[in-house]
């Protein structure tokens, strides 16, 4: 070979070497607050956590990296890039946290929680078993209506008084779900149902990263203590007892249906397409069957009914504070589905008839973004994303509330304008940049029954009441709209006042 080639094919090999080393140094991570040994960023950066990622894109731009309890975080702050993690690159960005909570306390196990293959065969017989009963189908349009009809009898009750519509609204959602995977009403037939909501909300709305000072110090040296000492601390002790609490409840209904269901009959809901599964691989290899354990099926149904209830309950609850703020929208909405209606409830088949109703409930989940900063990823395998390097096991937030206040794709973001979704022919032209449950293989489960449920409930409101609010809380609404820094962000307590229109 010449000395030239060699020359030219070792400088290449050296070229590629140290192009590829480059990728893979630190100095090639995305841009964010310094990082010390034990401490990490923790003292750059400001909590709750969750609240400070929200500043991050003016801070650190598109993507950006800190470092927490030993951990590398990366949050994705537009549209490009939560694209090219969750759905360009999603193999290497689907993974979930692992940590002493996950291991310890949810077994590795759930749909919410869990990854790798035992993960994936449950998403897909969960998905499959919920649209047997319905999902996205008439069964839950049918179960939604119902509890939409029982939903407006409870504000009824109200009387035109100033109402709570925490309950209510939970209540209802609850039963959606409930129905679903229990197979009854439980929000309805059990009487300590309200607590359990409660606890529901706990978990939804603490955030682990809301800490003091002084906590910081301490959780800086937590990944060197036993997971049983870390458990044992106020926080996560808080946190073990209400997963406790929910598990024994979910427990309980398993038990009972273990009883009473016999595995030839037809499944009617979730936890009977569990045990009608598990019964028909009795014989198959233990890979075929590994998704279908007892704690798979304890912490799958509970990850239902909390992602399944406070998400949805929430969402209405900021479509209804919305209305009653905005009584001119309202009206409009009101006299809207009144013509294309009348008093007749709605169904699902009137969703191309009412692209003014889509535009508004579109808008609604841009302008109030219920899972601002995302569930956490994780990356399973060292990966580029817009040019930086992300190294394996990096948590991954998405700044959902980000990408949905960006001006490029929302021009005046603050204004509330469901008219931006409606095209010069009147038709609804939804936005792929709203992304409320996400997008790509991690993203909602409950996807298809959420949207029946907001469109459905949302009329059935808007037909039923004039929605309005005490002057008491018009004065607390920053309190109200205060965003705690949890995984949801619900509006705070308040009070509406429902005053049926057929009163006029
Ligand atoms: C308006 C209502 C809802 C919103 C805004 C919402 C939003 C989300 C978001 C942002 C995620 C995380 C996706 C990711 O990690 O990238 C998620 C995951 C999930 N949601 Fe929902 N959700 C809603 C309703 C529901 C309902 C009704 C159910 C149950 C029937 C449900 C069940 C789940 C489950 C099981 C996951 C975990 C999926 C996985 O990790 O593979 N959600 N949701």
């Amino acid at each position: 070979m010449e000395p030239m080639t060699i020359a030219l094919a070792v400088g290449a090999a050296l070229f590629g070497y140290f192009a590829a080393k480059k990728l893979r140094s630190p100095s090639n991570l995305p841009p964010g607050p310094p990082a010390v040994p034990i401490f990490g960023s923790s003292l750059w950066i400001q909590f709750p956590m969750r609240c400070w990622i929200l500043k991050t894109p003016q801070l650190y731009g598109q993507v950006c990296t800190f470092v927490l309890d030993g951990r590398r975080i990366c949050v994705l702050n537009s549209y490009e890039a939560v694209r090219e993690a969750f759905l360009t690159h999603s193999s290497n960005f689907s993974g979930r946290q692992v940590n002493i909570f996950t291991t310890k306390v949810l077994g590795n196990s759930g749909l919410l929680a869990g990854d790798g293959p035992k993960w994936k065969q449950l998403r897909r017989f969960s998905l499959q078993a919920l649209r047997d009963f319905g999902f996205g189908k008439s069964g839950s349009e049918e179960t939604i209506a119902r509890e939409a009809q029982e939903l407006i009898a409870a504000l009824e009750s109200s009387n035109g008084q100033p109402t709570s519509t925490s309950v209510p609204f939970n209540k209802a959602v609850s039963n959606v779900i409930c129905s679903l995977v229990f197979g009854s009403r439980v929000a309805d037939e059990d009487p300590s149902f309200e607590e359990k909501l409660s606890l529901i909300n706990k978990l939804t709305q603490t955030s682990a990263e809301s800490r003091h000072p002084l906590l910081t110090i301490t959780m800086a040296f937590q990944r060197f203590l036993s997971p049983e000492l870390v458990l044992s601390m106020p926080f996560p002790k808080k946190m073990v007892g209400i997963f406790n609490s929910v598990f024994n409840f979910c427990q309980g209904q398993i038990d009972a249906k273990e009883a009473a269901y016999n595995t030839a009959d037809e499944p009617r809901d979730y936890i009977e397409a569990f045990l009608a599964e598990r019964h028909r691989l009795t014989d198959a290899p233990q890979d075929a069957k590994a998704h279908l354990s007892n704690k798979n099926l304890q912490v799958s149904i509970s990850d239902l009914f909390v992602a399944g209830t406070d998400t949805t309950a929430n969402s209405l609850r900021w479509i209804a504070l919305h209305l009653a703020l905005n009584s001119d929208l309202q009206e409009r909405l009101a006299s809207y589905v009144k013509d294309k209606l009348g008093d007749r409830p709605p169904v699902m088949g009137d969703r191309p008839n009412l692209p003014l109703i889509e535009a508004f409930i579109h808008e609604a989940q841009r302008y109030y973004t219920l899972v601002p900063t995302g569930v956490p990823h994780r990356t399973t395998a060292d990966a580029e994303l817009l040019g930086y390097f992300i190294p394996k096991d990096t948590v991954v937030f998405s700044n959902i509330q980000a990408v949905h206040s960006d001006p490029t794709n929302f021009p005046d973001p603050e204004t509330f304008d469901p008219d931006r979704f409606i095209d010069s022919a009147g038709k609804f032209r939804p936005s792929e940049r709203i992304i409320p449950f996400s997008i790509g293989k991690r993203s909602c489960l409950g996807e298809s029954l959420a949207r029946m449920e907001l469109f459905l409930f949302a009329v059935s409101l808007v037909q039923a009441f004039r929605i309005g609010i005490p002057d008491s809380e018009s004065n607390r609404l920053d309190e109200i709209r205060r965003y705690s820094g949890g995984v949801v962000h619900s509006p705070g307590p308040h009070e509406l006042i429902f005053q049926r229109r057929d009163d006029d």
